[in-house]
């Protein structure tokens, strides 16, 4: 019983300890209730929770559901279980449960685990990258059969000696890399893995289906030290770069515009605009310098938050700007508030013409697969041409990648990677059963004015269904961790040693 108490105490701590310190006592309150703690707003790593019948684990997830309605009934009218909070872990741990106790054993093995994730993979419909812990069993990951969001495993020879190997689940292979784990690989689309005190069983349990990971990873959210699904996120933004400039090219000719600089936007920008800066032979300049102590602006609830952030984390070097033609090159334009902010802040210091150059294809979509895009009606693309984004920022050209280019730039490096999820730009979902009805019920909870509203009753109630998920990035945090999950059985907190 020792061993199990400090197994599930450390995977909890784990993940208890990357939150924001304001937070945690809030977190290790939750995780006691079931009630996502009001710092878990936005993100889509939902925090481990812990059921008791017919066993006890606990379970975190990085994504999204989508048929969570649909779930919901089938939990209270069916299964007979009750889910106490909006959290799609809760709803997995549940169906996963309630698929365990199916077998109407007393001792579970893995042939009864892989049944119940693949039953559970024809019921639940969405992005979904798991790991859980049965208490007195081991660790089981899985990831969705599409696999859109990213999980892999690490592995090393079990510190302190012997044969045994410790193991680490994550999200991105960094975390393994910064932990000492050397071997990594990633889990495939609709399989699942167990590990015991006996070893490694991994099992194919779901249909083939199309393997369409979500490319926003490779623009904007991994850290580009980490290869996801055989690609390096570093090379890939190279990639992106190159492209890039061809379509600057083309598209200053056509408006017969010269560019005197290419500055980039920190931090992610960085990697493609040099790469941009370098092929079409252009001066690269770090024009605008970043206030380190402050994070990622895009996940910060409410425009006034973000805008304030902007200006605070970014400056503009006038000696960079006074007097050119510059070319602002960002991974990506989303709501529009970092170009808008960064555009001005370059004229005030006497730039004479403001291009911005975007890395990925106009974002006109609502991601519905764990990351927290706001509603359509305040992403600055929805419904506009490039003109009229232009315009909207206050920028004198606007010129985006080519979907075709950026599918490119990733798929280079595996080309076995035979689609990706790109609904944001698309509006076409690898799942299906996205209507209408579901986007406007998760317009309304990720809208700035809904999460207001909830701001005043509470946080939670924007949790899971779809609301506020995305990933977790706080000061001094790096995102990846976020997902970073082992699950120590017996060895030292985070090391995953069986
Ligand atoms: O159009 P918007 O709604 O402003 O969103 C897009 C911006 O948000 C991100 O920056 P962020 O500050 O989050 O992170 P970064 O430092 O990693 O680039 C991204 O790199 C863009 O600059």
């Amino acid at each position: 019983m020792q061993l199990l108490r400090s197994a599930k105490a450390s995977l909890f701590s784990s993940i208890a300890d990357k939150m924001p310190a304001e937070s945690s006592p809030a977190a290790r309150r939750d995780a006691s209730t079931n009630a996502r703690p009001t710092g878990w707003l936005g993100t889509s790593l939902t925090p481990p929770l812990l059921p008791d019948s017919p066993a006890e684990w606990v379970l975190a997830t990085n994504g999204n559901l989508i048929n969570t309605a649909n779930l919901l009934h089938m939990m209270d009218a069916v299964a007979h279980r009750h889910i106490n909070t909006t959290s799609d872990s809760e709803l997995l741990l549940n169906i996963f449960a309630d698929n365990l106790q199916k077998t109407g054993k007393f001792r579970i093995n893995e042939e009864d685990i892989f049944t119940a994730v693949g039953g559970l993979m024809q019921q639940v419909k969405g992005a979904y990258a798991c790991v859980a812990m049965l208490a007195g069993f081991g660790i089981i990951a899985f990831r969705d059969p599409n696999g859109i969001r990213p999980l892999g495993m690490g592995w090393r020879k079990a510190l302190g000696g012997g044969a045994g190997k410790d193991w680490l689940f994550a999200s991105e292979s960094v975390v393994a890399d910064a932990s000492g784990f050397g071997d990594w690989e990633d889990v495939r689309p609709g399989e699942a893995i167990i590990i015991t005190r006996n070893g490694v069983t991994r099992r194919q349990v779901s249909a083939p289906a199309t393997f369409a990971p979500d490319i926003f990873e490779y623009v904007y959210f991994a850290r580009p030290d980490s290869v996801l699904d055989g690609v390096s996120v570093y090379r890939s933004r190279m990639a992106m770069g190159d492209a890039l400039a061809d379509e600057v090219k083309r598209v200053l000719d056509e408006h017969k515009l010269s560019v005197d600089v290419v500055i980039p936007v920190p931090d992610t920008s960085r990697v493609a605009a040099l790469n941009l800066a370098q092929k079409l032979q252009l001066p690269y300049r770090e024009g605008f310098i970043k206030n380190r102590y402050v994070g990622r602006t895009f996940i910060m609830p409410g425009q006034q938050m973000r805008r304030k952030n902007v200006r605070k984390k970014l400056n503009a070097m006038a000696l960079e700007f006074s007097g050119k033609n510059v070319l602002i090159v960002d991974d990506s334009i989303v709501r529009g508030t970092t170009s808008k902010e960064i555009i001005q802040m370059a004229k005030d210091v006497g730039a004479k013409k403001v291009i911005v150059a975007s890395c990925a294809p106009p974002i006109r979509h609502v991601n519905v697969y764990g990351i927290d895009m706001p509603s359509r009606v305040e992403l600055v693309a929805h419904n506009r041409t490039p003109e009229e984004i232009a315009e909207a920022i206050g920028a004198d050209l606007v010129i985006f990648q080519t979907l075709p280019d950026l599918v490119a730039s990733v798929r280079q490096f595996n080309p076995a990677l035979e689609a990706f999820d790109c609904s944001v730009f698309t509006g076409e979902y690898v799942t299906g059963g996205v209507d209408e009805a579901y986007f406007n019920s998760l317009e309304d909870l990720r809208s700035d004015n809904m999460k207001r509203q909830a701001e005043g009753g509470g946080l939670g109630a924007l949790e899971g269904k779809g609301g506020g998920a995305v990933k977790h990035d706080q000061p001094g945090e790096s995102k990846e961790m976020a997902m970073g999950c082992s699950g120590p059985m017996n060895g030292p907190p985070g090391s995953g040693r069986l």
